[in-house]
């Protein structure tokens, strides 16, 4: 087709549309594509009458969505569209829930299906003509499902005598006026129906439907699932189809319609747009770029150990940060903070930055914009000379929560809320151990202190001598977990919860729910060690590769305006996921887990294979690798990029060496070869490395995926400045991770809300550091505990005085700890299984509140 050609697609909310759009944009070069929501008010955001709007496009695409089509609230616009479409003879292909409601408004019935697909492969069969022609699979195809709704087959045999035979149908030519009363008129039911059957499933249900008079398509299955094999030879032959009707309608669209173009970023979701270019006052500031003062050195005796305890001692009662590998992630961060080191805050709309204790600035702002602070933060403080190899060289570290995320998906958290929306230091000073060489490197991008360098590696070679074995007071300890009081989930509350997920999938709302619970320890807090010691306890019990400490105190009485929101967070983190990593050149890597099997001495692999190879399991990883790639590319965009650069191709070879521990390489080994690797089609903006593989870790085995996000071509890798404001902006798209969500995202979430009736705080939200050089990663705030000082309370204890016969009061400072822990409830889970699947989660992080691991954890150097 000659030209540029408009596509407005309507969105059902986020069910995967970047992913739709970007394989159109991938079939389609010269489309432009508009996306508007099904309830964006048209005449206000575009200044025309919707009729005016919807005829102004050469196709139109009705995306897929939670719901069904039978509810107003579910479609929006999507039946006006349709009617405008068929008066107006506007090509149009609907995706699922558009699909549903193209075949509602032809009088056909919806259903329930007996059993929903969600996430499923699965076979379809057509004649292999109509858009069904010449695919790379042959007439049978593979698909991927995500519905609970359907049509059956029946319905059109009935209808229509099988039309699906009579391939050579062809609709009536465009513009001749021969449009049948069936095809613009009411629906007329079955007898009469205008829709043609093109391929259905061996369950009886139809898969994808044509108009007999109209331009209309429609696939019940997703094309655009990284699992279909050629869902964009489906999109082709669609486009080849309706090429007479848009070539006609073409020559009727004013001149300067396509200026109604828009960009998704800006339309899909509204938030900032990223990393543009550089303006010209950056450019020419060049100069400020900021230096890193390090030394490399490898000192045999010193441990992370060592170091933690170090980093702890020295931070005394102040803010503490360590992100440590406790098991064979490569590196491990400690934090050397000054007492006034710069802490930045945001919670209940206010943004505070602090040193110390002490508040130096407020400012209400939304988050989107609290976020951007941020980044200009990193910008001004950008630094590009540290050492090559190591991930961090200053820059923030802390947490983002799980309602921070929600905030940006427009979801109502609850108001209660113990922990800020996110908390970062700014780490000026550290050490970094880095694993592989078994090198320590310190650091500092503080001006000229080559002598705080310096002194910190002459302390370090002596550290050893002075640090001793292990910091922790097993007996201080013992005590304090003696009189640890747990308030686990309750078993019916919690199974009720799960079938009422399920009743939300069978009727169409989600396609997976990540429904989660959580348990209160309320612990004595005797000391400012006490934390740190819970923290190495914890980290005993399960070595991992994302471990972390965090502990940030509140503000100085008095030193805080209206509702004291910077009351101290503190975080004793051993997740195992990793949730996104960014590499100094601006490429983002995804690496989502889902379905887990212990590994023991017996584990018999067949039984791994057979359990992580089961469709519920790969349904469940499939699903999140889907959405995760609807996330990513909201922040690289769905065009694809103009030329794949040598630079580009090379990053696709190598592993990005800078990175904290990658599942993929560092690990654990994949075992499974089989599975498939898809190549990035050349300008993709994503490629896909691993899809579905198992990998055998220490404690498990776990099905694993990863998405890449190949920097677009406005990031300039020589420019740290230029990959900080790309790298940040990735979080406005990806939060709440979606391990932890389900699919779709906003729906999901609303769901969960309804149903967990409380506030996850740090628990499925990030933490990670956000490095001066451009670089970051984040794991997934899972097996968790975290507190807040808002809620430490005294309790007054009556003693037998030793002097004389007074009772002495002793008081008793007590922490409420927060563990979370749920899992992915999809139509096919078991009740008692997923509250096992739960509560053994919650249990790995419980140990660590209940005995005490005396020997020192098992260190494993590559
Ligand atoms: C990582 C998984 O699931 C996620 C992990 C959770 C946790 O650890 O608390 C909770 C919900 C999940 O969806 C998994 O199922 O393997
Ligand atoms: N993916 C979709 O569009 C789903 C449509 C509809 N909510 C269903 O579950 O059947």
């Amino acid at each position: 087709m000659p030209g540029t050609s408009s596509i407005l697609f309507v969105d059902a909310y986020d069910s995967f549309a970047r992913n739709i759009i970007a394989l159109l944009y991938n079939c389609l070069p010269s489309a432009d594509i508009v996306i508007i929501q099904i309830d964006t008010d048209v005449p206000r955001l575009y200044g025309i009458e919707i009729h005016e709007f919807i005829s102004r496009f050469d196709a139109i695409v009705l995306g897929p969505g939670p719901g069904d089509p039978r509810n107003q609230f579910d479609v929006g616009l999507f039946e006006y569209i349709l009617d405008v479409s068929a008066e107006s003879h506007i090509p149009l292909l609907g995706i699922c829930l558009g699909f549903q409601s193209l075949c509602l408004r032809y009088g056909h019935g919806i259903t329930r299906l007996p059993v929903p697909c969600h996430g499923q492969t699965k076979d379809i069969r057509s004649y292999g003509t109509d858009i069904f022609a010449g695919l790379r699979d042959g007439p049978d195809v593979r698909m991927m499902g995500y519905n609970s709704l359907g049509i059956q087959r029946s319905e059109f045999l009935l209808s229509d005598g099988d039309h699906s035979q009579s391939s050579t149908a062809t609709p009536s030519s465009p513009g001749s006026g021969t449009s049948s009363p069936a095809s613009t008129g009411p629906p007329l039911g079955n007898k009469t129906s205008a829709l043609q059957l093109l391929a259905w499933d061996d369950d009886g249900f139809a898969m994808a439907v044509r108009h007999s008079m109209l331009p209309f398509w429609g696939l019940q299955f997703h094309p655009e699932s990284c699992m279909c094999y050629d869902g964009a030879g489906l999109i082709k032959n669609w486009w080849a189809q309706i090429e007479p009707f848009t070539s006609a309608r073409m020559s009727r669209v004013p001149p300067g319609v396509s200026a109604c173009a828009l960009d998704l970023r800006s339309q899909l979701i509204k938030k900032p747009s990223s990393g543009s270019p550089l303006s010209v006052e950056e450019l020419n500031s060049r100069v400020s770029i900021g230096r890193v003062t390090w030394s490399m050195s490898k000192i045999k005796s010193v441990t992370p150990q060592h170091l933690s305890k170090y980093c702890h001692t020295l931070a005394g009662k102040g803010v503490c940060t360590m992100l440590e590998s406790a098991a064979k992630g490569r590196y491990c961060i400690y934090a050397f903070s000054e007492a006034n080191a710069e802490i930045i805050e945001y919670a209940q709309g206010q943004l505070t930055s602090r040193r110390g204790g002490v508040v130096y600035n407020l400012e209400t702002m939304s988050l989107q914009e609290a976020l951007n602070e941020v980044a200009a933060r990193t910008k001004s403080r950008a630094c590009n000379d540290g050492c090559p190899t190591i991930p961090f060289w200053g820059g923030w570290v802390g947490f983002c929560s799980y309602e921070a995320g929600l905030e940006l998906i427009n979801v109502r958290a609850s108001d209660h809320q113990v922990v800020p929306d996110f908390s970062f230091v700014f780490v000026e000073r550290s050490v970094v151990f880095d694993q592989h060489g078994r090198n320590i490197c310190v650091q500092s991008i503080k001006n000229d202190d080559e002598a705080w360098v310096t002194n910190m590696m002459h302390k370090l070679k002596v550290l050893e001598r002075t640090a001793g074995r292990d910091g922790m007071k097993h007996q201080s300890l013992r005590e304090v977990l003696d009189s640890a009081k747990v308030s686990a989930p309750d078993h019916d509350d919690y199974t009720d919860k799960i079938r009422r997920c399920q009743e939300e999938l069978h009727a169409g709302n989600s396609y997976e729910l990540c429904l989660t619970s959580e348990a209160r320890i309320d612990v004595p807090a005797p000391n400012a060690n006490s934390s740190y010691d819970l923290y190495q306890n914890l980290i005993k019990h399960n070595p991992v590769p994302f471990a972390a400490y965090l502990h940030f105190p509140g503000t100085k009485p008095g030193s805080y305006q209206s509702g004291s929101t910077a009351s101290g967070t503190t975080i004793l983190s051993s997740s195992p996921e990793q949730f996104l990593s960014w590499s100094r050149d601006g490429t983002l890597d995804m690496i989502p887990m889902k379905g887990t099997v212990q590994r023991t001495p017996t584990t018999d692999i067949d039984e791994v294979y057979r359990i992580l190879g089961s469709p519920k399991e790969a349904a469940e990883n499939l699903m999140i690798a889907d959405l995760i790639r609807h996330d990513l590319y909201g922040v690289v965009g769905c065009r694809p990029y103009p030329v794949v650069s040598e630079h580009e191709r090379s990053i696709d070879q190598q592993p990005v060496a800078h990175t904290l521990p990658r599942q993929e390489d560092d690990s654990g080994p994949s075992i499974d070869n089989s599975t498939q690797k898809y190549e990035r089609p050349a300008q993709d903006p994503l490629s896909i490395p691993a899809l579905n593989t198992i990998k055998q870790f220490d404690t498990v085995y776990q099905l694993v995926s990863h998405i890449r996000a190949h920097p677009p071509p406005h990031v300039d890798a020589s420019d740290p400045r230029s990959v900080i404001a790309h790298n940040h902006s990735s979080l406005h798209y990806v939060l709440p991770p979606g391990s932890m969500t389900g699919a779709p995202k906003k729906r999901s979430c609303e769901i969960l809300q309804q149903l967990e009736q409380r506030n996850r705080g740090v628990y499925s939200g990030i933490i990670g550091y956000m490095d001066v050089g451009g670089g970051g990663c984040w794991s997934v705030a899972i097996r968790t505990a975290f507190s807040s000082e808002a809620e430490d309370y005294v309790v007054e204890k009556s003693a037998k005085g030793e002097v004389g016969d007074e009772d002495l009061v002793e008081v008793e400072k007590r922490k409420i700890w927060h563990v979370g822990a749920g899992g992915a409830v999809t139509v096919l889970s078991d009740v008692e299984g997923e509250w096992e699947e739960m509560m053994g989660k919650m249990n790995n992080v419980l140990k660590g509140f209940r005995e005490v691991k005396e020997d020192m954890p098992a260190w494993r150097p590559e």
